[in-house]
């Protein structure tokens, strides 16, 4: 997918939500467990329920990777119902994968060719050759980690070397390494504050901002200082909606949570854009 294909999604939709599909077989309804593939039949119930209202999904693979071969046969299984049936949503495999070129290379082909999604979460630390080999990919989309939604973000992201924070570096480095429209970037929307330093060194490019809703990101200070004029944003909530009930009614539920915080964003739209 281009990211004029997104944008125009965006604005159809008035939506940049990405509801992250993170399944732990231990919060969703009891009697889903009897489904021949339960954690299947959990998204595809989301994704029924909720794709007018987003315009990303975006699988954490740990949480298949945790349930072995069953969990990423769940996730294989999710990634062809979206991109047959809706072939219009952004797909994020959230892998944060990153090694030597030779195994980058790996990484790429089972998440782009052999999964076909539309992007990938990559860990810089290994830096510009770890990170080539998914931009090869000229249809895909490259997500680095920058300034990361967690505490110990602080641990390194924002410590300083020659003067400039590490967060800083990254951002600065890695822009040279693509055209602005197939690299982006993950800033936790706990991390807000910075997201004007932020846009000075990266006013064009997209952001994937996870830590709303569970880990009490603010939605509008995103807004107010991440917005750009392409939009610029794909803001994530995982448990906060999915987990909305663990009840028959979880879909609905969930699709409740969905809408709410699509009219939140259909707000920041109209105020940003004047309409
Ligand atoms: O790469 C990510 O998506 C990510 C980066 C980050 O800084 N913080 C963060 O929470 N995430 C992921 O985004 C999702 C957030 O989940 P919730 O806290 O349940 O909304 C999880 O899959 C996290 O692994």
């Amino acid at each position: 997918m281009t990211t004029e294909k997104l944008i125009s999604e965006i604005k159809k939709k008035q939506s940049f939500l990405c509801i992250g599909l993170d399944v732990d077989l231990n919060k969703i309804p009891k009697y889903l467990l009897k489904e021949e593939d339960p954690i299947f039949a959990f998204n595809k119930a989301i994704i029924d329920a909720t794709h007018h209202l987003c315009v990303a999904y975006k699988p954490n693979t740990a949480f298949y990777e945790a349930y072995g071969i069953k969990g990423w046969k769940a996730l294989e299984k999710t990634i062809k119902y979206l991109n047959e049936k809706h072939p219009e949503i952004f797909t994020i495999a959230d892998a944060k994968r990153g090694d030597i070129g030779n195994t980058s290379t790996m990484y790429a082909k089972a998440f782009f060719e052999d999964l076909a999604f539309d992007s990938v979460t990559v860990a810089p630390y290994m830096g510009k050759d770890s990170v080539e080999p998914f931009l090869a990919f000229k249809d895909k989309h490259t997500i680095l980690l920058a300034l990361t939604s967690n505490q110990g973000a602080f641990d390194f992201q924002t410590k300083t070397i020659d003067d400039k924070e590490v967060y800083k570096h990254v951002l600065e480095t890695s822009k040279s390494w693509n055209d602005a429209n197939r690299l982006m970037y993950v800033v936790g929307a706990t991390k807000a504050e910075y997201l004007a330093d932020i846009r000075q060194i990266i006013p064009d490019s997209f952001l994937l901002v996870p830590g709303v809703g569970a880990q009490g990101g603010n939605l509008h200070d995103v807004c107010k200082y991440g917005m750009n004029d392409s939009v610029g944003l794909l803001i994530n909530s995982s448990r906060g909606i999915i987990y909305a009930s663990n009840t028959e009614d979880f879909a609905e539920a969930s699709a409740t949570k969905a809408s709410e915080l699509q009219q939140e964003m259909a707000l920041e739209l109209a105020n940003y854009f004047g309409n």
